[in-house]
């Protein structure tokens, strides 16, 4: 039988480049909040056991949920970086999460997972030791700017977005966040913290749609997309 799945997600941000009356996480989209959406998403699957959310301590908003789907939701307090907030929820997993077993760590901000793209993350990531992320090649050419202007265009051959959920195994993924932390490495997702430990992820395309909501224009677009589904 194969060994269950619990997902990780950071929901401790504060939206500051969205703006608006609360953060972003909390935003209805399609009828619900967006981080519902995201939950759903994990918790549709079969081999995910269940979550843990990492929420601010001030947290007003979370809606309280014990259990989505028959599966348990936990929650611990997130920490100032998203990294923190990963890594405390990656402390905070029930013991029976071993050190071998797969995480799948998932931005509250990105709705629009799909089952697809988790079926092929999982089946990599059970077959990697390093791991695999969910991503996609970057498809425009790249500029590098200056006071609003062109610098040089960026060489884009082999270069990838790298998306979320990420899927590495508890013990590891826990001693990379924790070493890098101790560097003053400031990571802005999981994967960076494995490369540091020495790890080369196995990157899985999926769909671009998986969009992150940052600003609003990003909201409009999910909006549209999840109400396609
Ligand atoms: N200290 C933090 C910062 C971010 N996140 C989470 O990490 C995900 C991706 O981060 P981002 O899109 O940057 O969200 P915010 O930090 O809220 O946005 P901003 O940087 O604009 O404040 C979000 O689900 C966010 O809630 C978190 O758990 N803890
Ligand atoms: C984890 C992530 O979504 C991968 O692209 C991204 O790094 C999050 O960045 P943010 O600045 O914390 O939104």
């Amino acid at each position: 039988m194969s060994a269950a799945v619990w997902a990780v997600m950071p929901a401790a941000g504060r939206g500051t480049r969205f703006g608006g009356p609360m953060p972003k996480q909390y935003l209805q989209a399609a009828g619900k909040p967006l981080i519902a959406h995201a939950l759903d998403a994990l918790l549709a699957h079969p081999r995910v056991a269940g979550a843990m959310v990492a929420l601010a301590a001030d947290d007003a908003l979370w809606p309280g949920w014990s259990e989505r789907q028959g599966k348990p939701v936990l929650r611990c307090a997130g920490g100032g970086e998203r990294a923190d907030s990963v890594l405390a929820a990656l402390r905070a997993l029930p013991a029976s999460v071993a050190d071998d077993d797969l995480v799948l760590v998932h931005d509250a901000a990105r709705p629009n997972l799909r089952g697809a793209d988790l079926d092929a993350l999982i089946a990599a990531a059970e077959a990697e030791a390093d791991g695999a992320i969910l991503g996609a090649p970057v498809r425009d050419t790249l500029k590098r700017a200056g006071d609003g202007r062109i610098l040089s265009t960026e060489p884009r051959d082999g270069l990838w977005r790298a998306f979320t959920p990420q899927a590495f195994r508890r013990g590891a993924l826990t001693a990379a966040l924790r070493d890098a932390a101790v560097a003053g490495l400031m990571v802005t997702d999981e994967a960076s913290a494995m490369e540091y430990a020495g790890f080369h992820p196995r990157l899985v395309e999926g769909r671009e749609d998986n969009l992150k909501v940052t600003t609003p224009a990003d909201l409009a677009l999910v909006e549209y997309l999840l109400g396609l589904r």
